[in-house]
């Protein structure tokens, strides 16, 4: 059986290290026909087997330029030489298709998906406390001390995003059960 949870689109932000994929790989295993990421569209080619319009929507540069031209995206970067970008009209399929669109952005995104139609829920993920932020950046074992750095550093501002109000809920990653338990009840609290 699908559990059903609103089709709203569902923004997760939070700084770097608070636990978002930790709790969403545990959200996609325990529920996995309710709930999707939107497919990205990128310059780059493709590898061998991935699909176009599964692992990513393949367009040429002057297609994805067109496309920005468009305000298709909620948000493109480059990185080296290819372009990235998660259009509004991917977030809309997963809908389309009866699931929920998870989105795990940062704060600019945020903004520019408060600047659609997507009708989104935000939730933001605060870790205890920026010791113990730093504490499990560290502990991860994936960034360099400046990595860590950059990332401290954006924590802070995402922290005094989330003091302006921008969320519908602030979820505190203390207890990983506890936090586990305050995303499910946010998610599935409207119909
Ligand atoms: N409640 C918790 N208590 C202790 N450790 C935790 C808790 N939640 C997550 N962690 C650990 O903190 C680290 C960061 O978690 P995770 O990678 O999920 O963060 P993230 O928000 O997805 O970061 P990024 O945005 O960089 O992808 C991981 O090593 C994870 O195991």
């Amino acid at each position: 059986m699908v559990v059903k949870a609103s089709l709203r689109p569902v923004v997760i932000s939070g700084p770097s290290g608070t636990g978002k994929s930790t709790l969403l790989k545990r959200l996609f295993a325990e529920y996995p026909d309710s709930f999707g990421f939107s497919v990205s569209h990128t310059t780059r080619k493709p590898r061998p087997g991935e699909e176009n319009g599964i692992a990513y929507h393949f367009v040429d540069k002057p297609r994805f330029e067109k496309l920005i031209g468009e305000n298709a995206f909620l948000e493109h970067a480059e990185f080296s030489g290819n372009y990235y970008g998660t259009s509004i009209r991917s977030v809309e399929d997963v809908g389309t298709k009866g699931k929920t669109c998870i989105l795990d952005i940062d704060m600019q995104g945020v903004i520019s998906v408060k600047n659609t139609p997507l009708n989104a829920r935000y939730l933001f993920l605060a870790p205890p406390s920026l010791e113990i932020l730093r504490a499990r950046l560290e502990g991860r074992g994936t960034e360099s001390p400046e990595s860590v750095k950059k990332r401290m550093d954006q924590a802070e501002k995402e922290m005094a995003f989330a003091e302006t109000g921008a969320h519908d809920k602030i979820i505190v990653n203390d207890d990983l059960e506890k936090a586990y338990k305050d995303l499910i009840d946010f998610i599935f609290e409207e119909p």
